[in-house]
């Protein structure tokens, strides 16, 4: 492993204490999600950070502790499971690989643009789309499925979904409806929509720390494998068109500034979690809800920033 621009262990816990010092100033810039009510609940002035490392080391710092819901950093999960369970070049027909320039729940593409094919798998179209083309014959056995896959990620077997927040998100879902409702439309997917939608939105709401966002990314660092149970999760071609994905459109319309500013492949959610990816060093996960207007952590974005520029973790 590297060491030369990362400080000595015994720093890098004070350097990390160090950053939540110095950037939790930027969380009094953004605003927590509210389109989901019970999301705008949350406290806008947290900010925490995890990393593990390839060895499965971790470090962290400021609320790492305080769980927060997944959001769309689950589409990672998904899209690890619908890679699994479909050839690459048939899976392309339905929902494609292309960047977006519009925000994460657009509904413009998929009329005008890409044959009705949801832009990526990164956004909620193509995550919605995603699920459904997961291995299993009800929707429940897909959700099933995608959720022990996080579980394996996170090592967590006890990852739970926040049944307010899942409630709040399912109430008020409606332009997931609308984008779900139209691709059934378009042929894009099949089967019923509602519990397709209920499983969109329970993977959505289960509830995570950064260290659970940091030991995920760590397995997409080490190609599939996870570091802390060592176990191989999916193959190293997975973990690469993941991850080439996640930089191109992970932080969605934000994608190509990120790739400016922290050059690390990224997801983001609307619960404030960032998972940030050093291929083969370490996973980051760090969280603060308060969002820029693209709906990605602000204090989570400067953090992350400041890190790739101190470690040299910019893949560029
Ligand atoms: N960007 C996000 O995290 C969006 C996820 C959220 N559950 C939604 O569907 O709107």
């Amino acid at each position: 492993m590297e060491k030369d621009h990362r400080p000595d262990r015994a720093e890098m816990q004070q350097h990390l204490e160090d950053l939540i010092h110095t950037h939790r100033h930027w969380t009094g810039q953004g605003n927590v999600a509210t389109y989901i009510p019970e999301l705008g609940k949350q406290q806008p002035d947290l900010l925490g950070i995890s990393v593990c490392e390839a060895d499965g080391s971790r470090w962290q710092a400021g609320d790492w502790q305080t769980p927060f819901t997944i959001q769309s950093i689950s589409k990672v999960v998904t899209f690890v499971c619908v890679l699994l369970d479909n050839d690459y070049e048939t899976l392309t027909k339905t929902i494609s690989v292309a960047p977006t320039a519009d925000g994460f729940n657009s509904i413009v593409n998929l009329e005008t643009k890409n044959e009705h094919r949801p832009l990526n798998a990164m956004i909620n179209s193509g995550a919605i789309a995603s699920i459904a083309l997961v291995k299993g014959d009800t929707m429940e056995t897909k959700y099933r499925r995608i959720l022990a896959m996080m579980q394996a990620m996170t090592g967590r077997e006890t990852l739970q979904v926040n049944e307010a927040v899942y409630q709040s998100e399912k109430r008020t879902g409606d332009r997931n409806r609308a984008l779900a409702f139209y691709m059934k439309s378009t042929g894009i997917i099949q089967g019923n929509v509602d519990e397709l939608l209920d499983a969109y939105f329970k993977l959505c709401s289960v509830e995570v720390t950064c260290e659970d966002i940091a030991v995920m990314a760590a397995v997409l660092a080490c190609d599939g494998r996870s570091p802390v149970t060592g176990k191989t999760l999916f193959d190293a071609k997975t973990a690469r068109i993941v991850k080439a994905v996640m930089t191109t459109c992970g932080m969605y319309d934000g994608s190509g500034e990120f790739a400016v500013d922290v050059g690390m492949p990224g997801k983001s959610g609307v619960g404030g979690g960032i998972m940030a990816v050093s291929p083969r060093k370490m996973g980051i996960g760090v969280m603060g809800p308060a969002l820029d207007p693209k709906g990605n952590s602000l204090g989570g974005w400067k953090l992350l920033q400041s890190l790739s520029r101190d470690w040299d973790l910019n893949i560029f």
